[in-house]
């Protein structure tokens, strides 16, 4: 495509690989406010940077080799597109929290009130997977060595909760010793407690941890003798226990209640003996978020009575101070100033040159903290550096680590993960997506596409099911946009097979009905969502695989180009083609760059000025598709193809797709407004909306 030989791309790699090396050199820019003083963990090995060049210099380099102008204007931009000094370089414009099982978006923005971000709490489920994705702009000089820091504090979390209570009285002998000790990751009570109004002993060991509960109980009186132990070892995912011991040798009775689950640990003991009255009534209640302690001790041997109630909200923000610094950045003040820094996890971004769209970065995957015990609030600063220790932007939010996801905040005045999300609550139609169980085989019960995950193959196949022909209406392609997003989410799949669960028809196409006599808002709005659902396949990381089992007009021939292998139905009913123009409608330049980098120019200019629909043995032999099999075999074919597909390393496939079609992606990317523009003025014209109605017309004709 580059139209280079290999010698020549090898040579050429070289120079690429040597300009990356100069560009991480390259001043990053020099805007924005106090640097930030991150600790490195790195060793210094002594590296000096390269001299620095600026964007126009690198581009002079080698300027009259088209080929490394091509792939420096892909790499770098056509050139600075913002040049109003006064805005910044690098813009962060937001950040995602990108989790398959999410019942909604979870999306900060950046561009506004950073100070209202620091009291939102953005919630995640416990044990879930889910990456960072980071939005944002460069606007006039290359910056390297980009970086995105993410610092994690458990909020107002105390280190440590220690209580030691010892009591002791001689007015023939009690003793009473409590010691309570409690952090995050251990809750410990100890309680001994001795009289010897002829003996009584007691001992109460309590010891919780996320993994473990230990509880054991000493009782010893030698009333007459009574004596009683009790040990407990459970693995915390529910334990009851109940002890009641009563003796009426001169009275004693203990009750014991001891309840705890994932969530709540509930400790009562009563203890009630009247040689000469001694009563123990001790209570115990912790969660994550409290720790409540009532000690009532009662003795009435010459009198003496003791209280003790002690409340703790363990996860209480107790001084913003304690976080909120003034120099957040340096991570010995941090630890000096704020012990519960948790985590700090440094990604390295990358060197970016300026452009009209966003950049984004992802991080790996990671999982959600999982447990009673890390449950809670945690207060995340955020950094957007880079090798300059530029302070692109900072800021700081909360995520909250629940047990379940919080549906009702999920999808609230949130951008969307996806931009459909945001497209679709804007026109006011709401998509039901029913809740999508990627652990399971089945995957999803969305009402026009079925998904179905193979994860034992990392395979999934989505049927299109949206009677009577497919047609790809708004929601069917907001549908089928989330559904692909989510599959590229999923690390457990690893490619996409498209077919039809209608019989004979692969797809009809865009849904006529959506462009005819609708308002320019809704055109706007259908026009966006068909532009999505390109971008996400014609740029799809994972390998696609169209089984054409039917009918594959205009818009139902493009969805199936977008994919990396075309199977299809060897049935001469079947037909695939760019037909727009015989509805008297013009395909825009992304239906024909598509077709193009297929089947070549010539066939391209032929196919698009007449409409011509190919049967399935043309197709093949244009390379529109690339197999035919009988009807019977279409889907297995796919997932046998799909299988060859996936020996091949998968870094290497996913680049070699992304350096054939980047390109082709990013013309629409930087003309996406006008292009919905164009189409709106277009498909609302008279004419047009005339030719569409003769189009209906006939079609219902030809049926009658
Ligand atoms: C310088 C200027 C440049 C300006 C550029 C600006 C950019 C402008 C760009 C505009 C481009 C817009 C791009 C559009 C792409 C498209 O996809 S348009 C849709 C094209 N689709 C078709 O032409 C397919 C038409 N349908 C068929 O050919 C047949 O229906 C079939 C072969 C798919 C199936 O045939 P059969 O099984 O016999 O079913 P039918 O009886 O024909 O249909 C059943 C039923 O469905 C309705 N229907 C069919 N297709 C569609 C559709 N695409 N949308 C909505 N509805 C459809 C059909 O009318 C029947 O309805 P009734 O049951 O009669 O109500």
């Amino acid at each position: 495509m580059l139209g280079l030989d290999v010698c020549e791309f090898g040579g050429q790699f070289l120079e690429l690989l040597w300009l990356t090396v100069c560009y991480r050199g390259i001043m990053a820019d020099k805007e924005g406010t106090a640097p930030v003083h991150e600790e490195e963990d790195e060793t210094d090995l002594n590296y000096q940077a390269p001299a620095q060049k600026t964007l126009q210099e690198i581009q002079e380099l080698d300027k009259d080799d088209e080929s490394l102008n091509k792939y420096k204007q892909t790499l770098l931009g056509t050139g600075p597109v913002v040049l109003d000094p006064s805005i910044p370089n690098v813009q962060v414009t937001r950040l995602t929290l990108m989790c398959v099982q999410a019942p909604g978006p979870i999306t900060m923005d950046l561009t506004g009130d950073l100070e209202a971000l620091k009291k939102q709490n953005f919630t995640m489920k416990e044990g879930v997977d889910y990456r960072v994705k980071i939005h944002f702009k460069v606007n006039r000089e290359i910056v390297s060595g980009l970086k995105y820091v993410h610092l994690t504090y458990r909020k107002g979390l105390r280190d440590q909760l220690s209580l030691a209570l010892v009591l002791d009285m001689n007015l023939d002998q009690l003793s009473l010793a409590l010691v309570l000790d409690t952090n995050l990751d251990q809750l410990s009570l100890a309680l001994v407690l001795d009289t010897n109004l002829d003996q009584l002993s007691l001992a109460l060991v309590l010891d919780t941890n996320l993994d473990q509960l230990s509880l054991a109980l000493v009782l010893d009186t030698n009333l007459d003798q009574l004596s009683l132990a009790l040990v407990l070892d459970t693995n915390l995912d529910q334990l009851s226990l109940a002890l009641v011991l009563d003796t009426n040798l001169d009275q004693l009775s203990l009750a014991l209640v001891l309840d705890t689950n994932l969530d709540q640990l509930s400790l009562a003991l009563v203890l009630d003996t009247n040689l000469d009255q001694l009563s123990l009534a001790l209570v115990l209640d912790t969660n994550l978020d409290q720790l409540s302690l009532a000690l009532v001790l009662d003795m009435n041997l010459d009198q003496l009575s003791l209280a003790l109630v002690l409340d703790t909200n363990l996860l209480a923000e107790f001084s913003s101070s304690l976080y909120l610094t003034p120099d957040p950045v340096s991570q010995g003040f941090e630890q000096a100033v704020n012990p519960s820094l948790l985590d700090k996890a440094v990604y390295m971004v990358g060197s970016y040159g300026p452009r009209v769209e966003e950049h984004e970065f992802i991080t790996p995957v990671e999982e959600a903290p999982k447990g009673l015990i890390v449950r809670g609030i945690y207060h995340i600063k955020s950094y957007f550096t880079d090798d300059d220790k530029t302070d692109h932007l900072s800021w700081e939010w909360n995520l909250q680590i629940k047990k379940d996801w919080d549906s009702t905040e999920s999808c609230i005045s949130r951008l969307g993960v996806l931009s459909l999300f945001s497209a679709s609550c804007r026109h006011g139609r709401p998509y039901a997506l029913s809740h999508v169980a990627f652990n399971d085989r089945h995957l999803s019960t969305s009402s026009k596409i079925k998904v179905d995950l193979d994860n034992s193959n990392g395979i999934a196949v989505m049927k299109f099911d949206n009677p009577p022909v497919n047609s790809m209406s708004l929601d069917f392609l907001t549908e089928f946009s989330i559904n692909l997003e989510k599959l590229e989410l999923d690390k457990s799949c690893r490619g996409v097979i498209l077919t039809s669960a209608q019989p004979r028809i692969f797809s009809a196409g865009l849904d006529i009905m959506d462009m005819y006599g609708t308002s320019p808002e809704h055109c706007g709005a259908f026009w966006k969502a068909v532009q999505d659902m390109w971008l996400k396949l014609y740029g799809y990381s994972k390998i696609t695989i169209a089984a054409i089992n039917g009918a594959s007009p205009a818009g139902g021939c493009l969805m199936a180009l977008c994919c990396d292998y075309r199977i299809m139905a060897d049935d001469p009913r079947y037909s695939i083609g760019l037909n727009e123009t015989q509805l008297g409608i013009v395909a825009p330049f992304w239906f024909k760059d598509t077709l193009l980098n297929t089947v070549g120019h010539r066939t391209t200019e032929l196919s698009l000025q007449m409409g011509i629909m190919y049967h399935a043995h043309e197709a093949l032999k244009i390379g529109l598709v690339d197999q035919l099999v009988p009807e019977g075999k279409v889907l297995s074919t796919a997932v046998e193809t799909l299988g060859t597909w996936l020996a091949v390393p998968g870094h290497a496939r996913e680049i070699s797709k992304s350096m054939m079609r980047k390109p082709t992606v990013d013309k629409l990317l930087a003309n996406k407004e006008a292009d919905i523009k164009n189409f709106v003025s277009f498909i609302t014209k008279d004419s047009i909306q005339k030719s569409l109605g003769m189009y209906l017309a006939a079609l219902k004709k030809k049926k009658a």
